[in-house]
């Protein structure tokens, strides 16, 4: 097989038959310049091959594993993940797919899935050299050689004992691993690490939440050291500007997650967006979304690098679409911040952002404990709210796809709200390996979805494709297309420019995976895993009628024309 190499890595967007990373390239825009299957051909998309992979087996409080991952493709061959975190070399010559390894990490299920809060869940691998790069749930970074798939070293990163486990997928920058770690729902003490891929070694660990002394340190004002505890996950993979030398990454919500009271101030950096020094995982600016968050409103979100003219000027620009309901764009050089958008329909936590600082508007940074919209905020007086955008978010992991001709930003929208109730929580409440969430929802309401367009230049909702399910799976942009999974199995592609639907599937399973595309011997394919899994069918499946009928499955389906 080929060598990764990083020069080849950073030229990822000129590679247009591959996708060497997770998000394809560093700018996380999801965006291929393939355009075989466009417009006019897409009526002739077919099933090329499929392959049944494995990992639905259950464990902890799991009864089965889901599929979330993006497969990488290097020059005719696909690195793909389950959600136990078994890696799939498969042949993708002669207009068939055909396996040629795979490596099981032996996963302790039981201890990993006991702690794994929202699914058995595994986003993908990465490549580097000669091997694929890849995450366990129960906190491994294993490098396995590409050519035989024996695990050429493994290295643990997460600490499960500790409630923390991984589900992301790694991002390769600079002969490093950069590694993101869930558990927010556990009481962990959130970080990003950066493994030396030559040396095998860790080369920095940044917590996301400071510790005493540091920076931001100040914005935990109670009087039990609830910082160490106080959540900050960052469970999605990030992007990388190697002009400017920062790594993006998101930060998720504080613990515990509906109790502000127990954890007053504003909680940096959960919640964050964090532009971070690839040499030492230095902090280098950051810009918090929800700030005292009273509704488990994780930014992971990928972070998607953008140039575009911003009020006549040329801008580097970062897009988040938050699960608070609002997309963002923030200058990436600096964090000032741009403007920002509800992309759903339904917003009642805010009035709404304030355009100069990008706060939401109710927000008083004197206060240790935030009021947003009173009737909506959830505290220890206000113990039972609904809200809009419930807590699963307007948006969460599945990512958006951004076009760069059209300058138009797609998200995966769910169109939710939900009642939520408080649990005072104690110190001395905490213990690992155990919820520490101080409440949660309570009574499930219908969920919908939608695809919106957001003219990024703008900030302005262009367009919207509206879903009987949540979007659950993440979008692909091509540059006559967007495509789409539902968890009800449909794969479909809808008009970049209309969002009218112009061609469709019906996989027979459940979607909760990215499509995305390659080329082989001419040739242009989408691949997509089907097999529902992730948060949903344990703990939303009452909002959603319909999909408990679903099956759990673990198939690959490859189109072609
Ligand atoms: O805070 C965290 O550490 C964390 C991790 C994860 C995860 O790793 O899957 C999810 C969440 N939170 C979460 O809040 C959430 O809604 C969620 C949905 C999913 C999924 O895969 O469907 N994961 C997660
Ligand atoms: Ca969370």
């Amino acid at each position: 097989s080929d060598e990764t190499t990083q020069k080849r890595l950073l030229n990822a967007t000129q590679e247009t038959s591959n996708w060497l990373h997770h998000h394809r390239d560093y700018t996380a825009q999801r965006y291929s310049p393939l355009n075989q299957i466009n417009r006019d051909t897409v009526k002739g998309l077919h099933v090329a091959w499929t392959m049944a992979l494995g990992g639905i087996e259950g464990g902890g409080i799991w009864s089965h594993g889901g599929l979330e991952g993006t497969p990488i493709v290097e020059n005719g061959f696909m690195y793909v993940t389950d959600g136990w975190g078994s890696v799939y070399k498969i042949d993708l010559h002669g207009g068939n797919g055909s396996l040629v390894w795979k490596m099981d990490p032996k996963t302790d299920h039981d201890w990993a899935g006991a702690i794994a809060c929202c699914g058995v869940n595994n986003r993908g691998a990465a490549i580097w050299g000669s091997v694929v790069v890849s995450h366990t749930l129960d906190g491994r970074l294993v490098a396995t050689n590409k050519e035989d798939g024996k695990v050429a070293w493994e290295r643990k990163v997460a600490d499960p004992d500790k409630g923390e486990v991984i589900t992301g997928a790694p991002l390769i920058v600079n002969d490093m691993a950069i590694t993101g770690v869930a558990g927010a729902e556990y009481g962990i003490r959130g970080w990003i690490a950066a493994t030396d891929l030559k040396s095998q070694k860790e080369i920095w660990r940044t917590y996301t939440i400071p510790g005493k002394g540091e920076p931001g340190n100040e914005t935990w004002k109670d009087d039990h050291d609830a910082w160490k505890t106080g959540g900050g996950s960052t469970w999605v993979t990030g992007s990388y500007d190697p002009q400017l030398h920062l790594i993006y990454w998101g930060v998720g919500n504080p613990g515990p997650d509906f109790d502000t009271e127990y954890r007053q101030g504003d909680n940096l950096y959960t919640n964050s967006t964090l532009a971070l020094d690839p040499d030492t995982g230095k902090v280098k600016w950051h810009f918090q979304h929800t700030p005292n968050d009273p509704f488990d409103y994780d930014s992971v979100a990928e972070r998607v690098l953008v140039d575009i003219p911003f009020k006549g000027k040329a801008r580097k620009v970062v897009l988040e679409a938050d699960r608070n309901g609002f997309g963002y764009a923030l200058d990436r050089t600096d964090g000032s911040f741009l403007w920002a958008t509800p992309f759903v329909k339904k917003v009642t936590w805010t009035r709404g952002i304030n355009p100069e600082t990008g706060k939401p508007i109710e927000y008083d940074p004197s206060k240790a404990v935030q009021t947003y919209d009173p009737q909506a905020t959830l505290n220890r007086k206000n113990a039972h709210v609904t809200i809009c955008p419930g807590h699963n978010g307007g948006k969460n992991w599945p990512p958006t796809a951004y076009n760069p001709d059209l300058k138009t930003w797609y998200i995966p929208v769910i169109e939710s709200c939900d009642e939520l109730d408080n649990k005072e929580t104690s110190p001395g409440d905490w213990k690992p390996r155990e919820f520490f969430t101080g409440g949660g929802p309570v009574v499930k309401m219908p969920i919908t979805g939608s695809i919106t367009a957001i003219d990024a230049t703008t900030g302005k909702v262009t367009g919207k494709y509206e879903t009987k399910y949540p979007m659950l799976g993440g979008l692909l942009a091509t540059p006559e297309l967007v495509f789409a999974g539902h968890p009800s199995g449909e794969l479909y592609a809808l008009d970049a420019k209309t969002l009218n639907k112009v061609w469709e599937f019906n996989t027979g399973g459940g979607v909760n995976a990215p499509p995305m595309t390659f080329a082989v011997d001419g040739n242009q394919y989408i691949a997509i895993l089907v097999g529902l899994g992730g948060a949903w069918d344990k703990w939303n499946l009452d909002s959603t009628k319909g999909l408990e009928t679903v099956p759990p499955g673990s198939m690959l389906y490859v189109f072609k024309l």
